[in-house]
C-alpha cells in the first residue's frame, strides 16, 4: 500500500525536491560525502566555510543537499538552515574518539530543535576504511543513539572516499520521505497509512 501512495505522491508532485541537511564536526567527511553523492567519484576538498548545495538524485527522487561546514565557530549558524528539512544526515568520523562526546551534543542540540521536530536522522559512521574506526555498535554506544526517542533514526557504516554505505544510507532516506509523501498526499489521506518503524533500525 505505502508503494501505491509513492507513486500517487510521485505522479501528483513529480517535480518535489526533499531537502536534507548533512552536519557534523569539521573533517568528519561532510563535503566527500555530499560530492560522491553529486558526481559519483572522490573530490579533494577544502574546509568548508558556510556552506556547499548540489542536488542529488537518488532513484525516482530529487534531493537539495546542503553541506555545512563543521568548524566550531561555524555550528551556531547550522540552526539557520534546518526550515523545512526533511532528513539530516549527521557525518561523524568514526577514528575521532576524542571529539565524540563534542559530536554527542551538537546530535543532541540539533535533535532538539523545532524545525527538525519531524527530520529523519541519519547517523554516518563515516571512514571505516580506517583501521582505527569505530564500530557501529560503539558508536551507537559512545553517541547514546539508543536514547533518541522523538526523531527516526539509523546508523549507516559508510567511507565516503570509495562511497561504501552511501546508496544504503539513501535508500533508509528515501524509505522515510516517501513514507512522509504518502502520508500527506490528499489522495492518500483517507487511507491508513503505512506504520512506521517505532524501534530504530541499526545496519553493522
Ligand atoms: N580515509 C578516509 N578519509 C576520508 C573519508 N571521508 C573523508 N575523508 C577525508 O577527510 C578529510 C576531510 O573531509 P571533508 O569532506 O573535507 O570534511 P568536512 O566534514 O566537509 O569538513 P569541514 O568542511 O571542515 O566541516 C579529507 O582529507 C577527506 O579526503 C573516508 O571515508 N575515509
Ligand atoms: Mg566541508
Amino acid at each position: 500500500m505505502g508503494q501505491l501512495f509513492s507513486l500517487v505522491a510521485q505522479y501528483l508532485f513529480p517535480n518535489k525536491e526533499y531537502k536534507i541537511v548533512m552536519v557534523g564536526l569539521d573533517n568528519a567527511g561532510k563535503t566527500t560525502t555530499l560530492y560522491r553523492l553529486h558526481l559519483g567519484e572522490a573530490v579533494v576538498t577544502q574546509p568548508t566555510v558556510g556552506s556547499n548545495v548540489e542536488c542529488v538524485q537518488y532513484k525516482n527522487l530529487k534531493f537539495e543537499v546542503w553541506d555545512l561546514g563543521g568548524q566550531a565557530n561555524l555550528r551556531p549558524s547550522w540552526a539557520t538552515y534546518y526550515r523545512s528539512t526533511d532528513a539530516v544526515i549527521v557525518v561523524i568520523d568514526s577514528t575521532d574518539r576524542a571529539r565524540a562526546s563534542i559530536a554527542k551534543n551538537e546530535l543532541f542540540n540539533l535533535l532538539d530543535h523545532e524545525h527538525l521536530a519531524g527530520s529523519a536522522i541519519l547517523i554516518m559512521a563515516n571512514k571505516q576504511d580506517l583501521k582505527d574506526a569505530m564500530t557501529v555498535k560503539e558508536m551507537s554506544d559512545v553517541l547514546a543513539l539508543h536514547s533518541i526517542k522523538r526523531h527516526d533514526w539509523h546508523i549507516q557504516a559508510t567511507c565516503a572516499k570509495t562511497g561504501e554505505g552511501l546508496m544504503e544510507g539513501m535508500e533508509w532516506i528515501a524509505q522515510r520521505v516517501k513514507g512522509e509523501a504518502a502520508a500527506t498526499t490528499p489522495l492518500a489521506s483517507p487511507q491508513p497509512s503505512p506504520a512506521k518503524p517505532l524501534a530504530p533500525q541499526m545496519r553493522a
